[in-house]
């Protein structure tokens, strides 16, 4: 088994040892205290108040219930046994009242807490993830981080302010039990506690074996669930069928969940097993105690009626106690994920994007790289290596080349998104590294290959180019729209603009992947900036549609600095240079007729897509 999972697609991550997890172990809860803290003091302390009050309404009911005993015990006639402990009976009631108010009171304050938190832990894992750079979401461990933090993290966090709570509430009910028994006999304290010992110290260690698994099938469980939303999601599934691959999905899936299975019957039965031999010694200890609670009354230390309230301290401690070592080994469990929730937002916040610096041309008159060099986070080879280009303001500039010669890589470069890794790129002699990153992006318009679907009406998907642009009217909308040859296809939709497109939600409506990239075209068009770039745009678009946005490209050309990628090469004869890229270098560059004229690879390419022979 240990082989599988260390195939390339998934293995299993080792994690720290429980020494190191224990060392860890204040440092894991403060974190969830201080969310406490920030989001939801007045409910907490409101809490806090009320578990103390519960804990003294504890150790009051216990001394009056001595009393009580005491009367009941005493010589004399019974009823006037039970009329005497009338007084200290009512006073029992009371406080037994009072408990469960405050216990109430505890439930409607929790209510306000848990959501409060649940928000703002959301928001702030939310705020990091959208705030690193781009770059961050191809390193392995940052992704993995931040799904920890997502799938895991918040989920623990939530449960864990539950269970700080319930430490709390059981904290109080020991220390009043203790306050008890202290008052009956000292000696009964560590009794009691000895006694919970074995079944705490079972507790703690299953915990940390279940969190050391959680770490190591982090990968697993991710596999699973890709391969999940294979099998079940609308958008693979044509072509899953079409590829006749539904077997090799389930196969797929039964490698991945078969060694997710066994470690997680390995697990789940260690974690038992220790919880198991706890609970054994828990009873024999349980059972010690009472033993020695019998020898005291045997010798005299405690009264009658005091060893019958020490019976009943004796199980309302062991009850809070087992609550407390409960709740500490959940709390425990959960702050280890807490603490993926905030090592994530720790190590996104060393990678926020960069803020401030001189701000980017408003419209550069020159683009300039030199010797640009990018390597992936993780990856050995470099995407692009020693690029040197200039681009100047109004230009029409093409990128071509094979699959994976980092026409993509190089475009997101100059779009800002990604930084490069040697080299240096200048906007009008200023070094892109000291621009503001948020001007830099205000400055260009990028319709990537894949455009995002925004579950969201069609205006939104147009809007969201630019989404505090003000535009009464939707004037500039319905031109971007129409440029992008998109608006009679939206105005056939059923509810035309404000149609739904997306079929995850009742109502909804779909589009077609080429009828998706018009609306994308319109996004950039609605976006507007100096430099557009374009990667390829046209791709699943039909032939009238193409014609359009060519035409629009045309006419914007002189006005904008346009790069465009494609594979076509007819469409890119005008432009006013040609860049082919070859495994990350630029291998031609020219005009059109130049680059014919070199007879190399653009040559060769052009007469395969035209079916002319290069001239040779
Ligand atoms: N997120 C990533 N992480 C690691 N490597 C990547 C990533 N994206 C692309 N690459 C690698 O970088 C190289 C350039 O990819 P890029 O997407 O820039 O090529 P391209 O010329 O745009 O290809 P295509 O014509 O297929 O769109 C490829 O070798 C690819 O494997």
């Amino acid at each position: 088994m240990e082989e599988e999972l260390v195939t390339p697609y998934w293995h299993l991550d080792r994690p720290d040892g429980p020494r190191r997890t224990l060392r860890r172990l204040p440092a894991l809860t403060t974190p969830v205290l201080r969310l406490i803290w920030q989001c939801g003091r007045w409910p907490a302390l409101t809490i806090l108040a009320l578990q103390l009050a519960s804990g003294a309404a504890t150790a009051s009911g216990l001394l009056a219930t001595t009393a009580v005993l005491d009367e009941l015990l005493a010589a004399g006639a019974a009823p006037d046994r039970l009329l005497a402990a009338m007084p200290g009976l009512a006073l029992v009631a009371a406080i037994v009242a009072l408990r469960g108010a405050a216990e109430a009171a505890v439930e409607l304050a929790r209510a306000r807490l848990e959501p409060a938190l649940r928000r703002a832990a959301e928001e702030r894992l939310f705020a990091a993830s959208l705030g690193v750079q781009l770059a961050d979401f191809d390193d392995v461990d940052f992704y993995e981080g931040l799904h920890r933090a997502r799938d895991r993290g918040l989920f623990h966090l939530d449960r864990a302010v539950g269970n700080t709570i319930d430490l709390l509430g059981a904290t109080c009910g020991v220390t009043a039990a203790a306050i008890g028994l202290a008052v009956l006999h000292p000696l009964l304290v560590p009794l009691i506690v000895a006694g919970v010992i074995p079944e705490a110290w079972a507790v703690l260690k299953a915990a940390q074996r279940g969190y050391a698994g959680m770490r190591g099938m982090v990968t697993l469980n991710r596999r699973v669930d890709m391969l999940a939303e294979l099998a079940t999601e609308r958008e693979p599934a044509g072509e899953l069928r079409a590829c006749q691959a539904q077997p090799y999905v389930l196969a797929e899936y039964r490698q991945a969940a078969d060694a997710l299975k066994e470690e997680e019957t390995r697990v789940g039965l260690s974690m038992a097993r220790v919880r198991a031999a706890g609970r054994a010694a828990g009873g024999l200890a349980m059972a010690g105690v009472l033993a020695v609670l019998g020898l005291m009354l045997h010798a005299g230390w405690i009264a009658l009626a005091g060893a019958g309230t020490a019976v009943i301290a004796v199980r309302v401690a062991a009850a809070a106690l087992r609550q407390l070592a409960q709740a500490a080994n959940q709390l425990f469990e959960q702050s280890l994920y807490v603490a993926d929730y905030h090592d994530f937002l720790a190590d996104a916040e060393t990678r926020r994007r960069p803020a401030g610096g001189t701000a980017a041309p408003r419209c550069p008159e020159r683009i300039t790289l030199h010797g640009v060099g990018f390597t992936y986070p993780g990856s050995r080879r470099p995407a692009l290596r020693e690029i040197d280009l200039t681009i100047h303001a109004g230009q029409t500039i093409a990128l071509v080349g094979e699959n994976g010669s980092g026409k993509t890589t190089l475009a997101r470069l100059l779009a800002g998104l990604y930084r490069p890794t040697s080299g240096t790129m200048r906007w009008d002699g200023l070094d892109s590294a000291d621009l503001d990153p948020d001007t830099l992006a205000d400055r260009v318009v990028l319709v990537p290959q894949h455009p995002v679907r925004w579950p969201h009406d069609a205006r939104t998907n147009v809007r969201m180019g630019r989404h505090d642009r003000q535009d009464p009217g939707d004037h500039a909308l319905r031109e971007a729209a129409s440029l992008a040859a998109a608006d009679d296809m939206v105005t056939g939709l059923p509810a035309g603009w404000h149609t739904l497109l997306s079929r995850q939600f009742r109502g909804g409506h779909e589009l077609s992947a080429g009828q998706w990239q018009r609306l994308a075209v319109a996004r950039g068009l609605f976006r507007d900036g100096p430099l557009l770039i374009w990667d390829e745009p046209t791709a699943p678009l039909d032939a009238k549609a193409e014609y359009a946005v060519y035409e629009t490209l045309r006419k914007i050309a002189g006005e904008r600095t346009v790069l465009l990628i494609t594979h076509r090469l007819t469409s890119v004869r005008h432009a006013d240079r040609i860049y082919l890229l070859h495994r990350g270098r630029v291998a031609e560059e020219g005009t059109h007729e130049e680059l014919l004229a070199l007879r190399g690879r653009y040559a060769e390419l052009y007469a395969l897509q035209t079916g002319k022979a290069a001239r040779r």
